[in-house]
């Protein structure tokens, strides 16, 4: 292991775009199938990891909606969410603002209720047992109509102090931000923070629509704006957070090689870039993982990595108290590190 590596590892830090689903390691996926009575097309571990070979984002997405099928009740719901904390807890991961897809439950059959309370227990006991914070953001599947948006926001009234947010994903190509402008008007005005996918696979055009059109808050990915230098000055200029996935976009060839991945540029730019997993079970690694794998590949230097780190905690949705600590914590594990 190299000093950056047991630098990185030894910071506190934020996972601020992880898909709550996209944690669902092939061993829990047997185990689940099995306690359901599911049949999986895989025979083995093994299968399942090799068929994780993506070309697009459409391939990626077509294997995550099948996984979703051994997920039936609220306890499945907990166990996914709470082998994920206790996975993140090991990378001393100290905040985490989630992503659920509750329309590729819904639609299955499974009750609303079921999905979040599974959920929303584990951030609970994840508090408890790791001191991990949380917040909870409920996606939207954009392939899916606005309508059945407006109908899943409905469902969500009665949990409305347990979640943060609403967010914008699944294919991207062909389903604008734009279609989704009238849901979020409402999010915003039901006191919502509002985030959405934008240039992933989508152009420059389609993270100006989540800009102007839906007001988000945060940009996920965001890759593509660096193709429009008035869009980058513009993000550097508002200090909009990007929620970058550098292994994700590997894996969906969204970047040829890792050597070849913005986050330097980006952070070179003035850009508020952060380093997320995305789906870490389908896209090989977890938040350390991202972080090693691209200061390998890029030559961060320490200061790139605290400056990443910080943008997480900066770009997260934490109490002042908890700022306060979380921040504070990086100082000491920064200092600590250097008198070594
Ligand atoms: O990376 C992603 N992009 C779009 N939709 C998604 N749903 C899960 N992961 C993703
Ligand atoms: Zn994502």
């Amino acid at each position: 292991m190299t000093d950056l590596h047991r630098f990185i590892k030894a910071l506190p830090k934020a996972e601020l775009h992880l898909h709550i689903e996209g944690s669902l390691e092939p061993e829990q996926m047997f185990e689940l199938a099995q306690r359901n009575n599911v049949t999986l097309p895989y025979g083995s571990v093994e299968d399942i990891r090799k068929a994780y070979d993506f070309n697009n984002l459409q391939e990626f997405l077509d294997l995550y909606y099948a996984g979703m099928s051994v997920l039936q009740t609220q306890q499945d719901f907990y166990d996914l969410t709470y082998a994920y904390l206790k996975r993140v807890h090991a990378d001393n991961c100290r905040h985490v603002e989630i992503f659920f897809d509750p329309q590729g439950h819904t639609d299955r059959g499974i009750a609303f209720s079921d999905v979040i309370e599974g959920i929303l227990d584990a951030l609970a006991q994840g508090q408890t047992d790791f001191g991990i914070s949380s917040h909870l953001i409920l996606s939207f599947l954009r392939h899916l109509s606005e309508e059945a948006a407006f109908e899943t926001l409905a469902q969500a009234e009665p949990y409305l102090d347990r979640i943060m947010g609403v967010g914008l994903d699944s294919s991207e190509l062909g389903h604008p931000p734009s279609k989704f402008e009238r849901v979020f008007a409402k999010a915003r005005e039901m006191g919502l923070k509002l985030f959405a996918h934008a240039g992933e696979e989508g152009p420059p055009e389609y993270v100006y629509e989540a800009l102007d059109l839906l007001k988000v808050d945060r940009i996920d990915h965001g890759n593509r704006s660096l193709e429009d230098d008035d869009l980058v000055k513009r993000l550097v200029d508002e200090q909009m957070v990007l929620t970058v996935c550098p292994l994700s976009n590997l894996k969906l060839c969204v970047v040829d090689d890792l050597t070849d991945h913005p986050l330097k540029t980006m952070l070179a730019m003035g850009l508020k870039a952060t380093v997320n997993s995305d789906d870490p079970s389908y896209f090989g690694g977890y938040l350390n993982d991202n972080y090693i794998q691209t200061a390998d590949a890029l030559n961060l230097t320490q200061e790139e990595i605290v400056q990443l780190v910080k943008n997480g905690f900066e770009g997260a949705y934490l109490s002042p108290d908890r700022a306060t600590e979380l921040m504070f914590e990086l100082a000491t594990a920064v200092s600590a590190f250097r008198a070594q």
